[in-house]
């Protein structure tokens, strides 16, 4: 089974607006799970753009299904973590000033780093994934730094879509020869495997085909901007079922 965690960050982000509490982050985590989200996902950026540090302490004793917190591991993130000691943390190498996650950690060269932060999170009982570009190569680092799992970076797949199904050369160049033998090497060593990033109602199903093995995918935008048309609800049942290819 593969879990649907939904990552409310741009609930935040229209929250954040107008500078109350509408939509209130804490119902719309509530929300989530009685629809059939089977996790709650935020990512409090350095700038908290849209998840506060504040809002991840008030969850902590709403969430039921699973919390996965994301960041990069910078002091105040590991403080919070390992206050909050949520089920998972997925560690990401991202500045503070990105727009967005768009790319995975180095492996190797960070390896002295994820390895000391890895042992400070798993000895507080959190499980860790870490975010990796879909290169069969950065698997072997992330099973040395003794990371739970990797989070496949989906970006590139979301983007090259539409050619991935079309056409049969770059599909192996673009899809076969990096994600699904990412995740293969993955499974062999050991290790499960997250997938997260720009994923939505077109392109999860095929995910999901050719790597059945997925244990989640953490989806926030598109899953929000869908949830405009066809309310929130409905919107996660699609996605949901788009995993079990009802
Ligand atoms: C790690 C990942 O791919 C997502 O959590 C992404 O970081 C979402 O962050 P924003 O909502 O700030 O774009
Ligand atoms: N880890 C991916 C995530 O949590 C949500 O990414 P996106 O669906 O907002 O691109």
């Amino acid at each position: 089974m593969t879990r649907l965690s939904v990552n409310i960050n741009k609930f935040a982000t229209l929250r954040n607006a107008r500078g109350g509490n509408l939509p209130d982050l804490i119902e719309v985590a509530r929300d989530c799970e009685r629809f059939g989200a089977e996790g709650i996902t935020v990512h409090p950026r350095p700038d908290e753009r849209h998840i506060r540090y504040q809002d991840v302490l008030d969850l902590k004793p709403v969430v039921t299904t699973e919390f996965n917190i994301e960041g990069y591991p910078s002091r105040e993130y590991l403080d919070l973590v390992l206050k909050v000691k949520p089920d998972q943390c997925t560690l990401v190498p991202d500045p503070p000033d990105a727009l967005t996650s768009n790319t995975g950690w180095d492996t190797i060269a960070h390896q002295d780093f994820l390895r000391e932060v890895i042992a400070a999170l798993k000895t507080a009982g959190i499980r860790v994934s870490i975010f990796l570009n879909a290169e069969p190569g950065l698997v072997a680092g992330a099973r040395s730094a003794g990371a739970d799992r990797i989070e496949l970076y989906t970006g590139p797949y979301a983007h090259d879509y539409t050619r991935i199904i079309a056409d049969e050369k770059f599909r192996k160049d673009n899809f076969e020869d990096t994600f699904v033998k990412t995740a293969a090497e993955a499974t062999a060593a050991g290790l499960e495997i997250n997938a997260g990033h720009d994923l939505n109602l077109l392109n999860l199903r095929y995910l999901k085909t050719h790597i059945p093995q997925l244990k989640e995918t953490s989806i926030g935008h598109a899953l929000v901007c869908d949830a405009l048309y066809y309310g929130l609800e409905n919107t996660i049942q699609l996605y949901k079922r788009e995993l079990t290819g009802n």
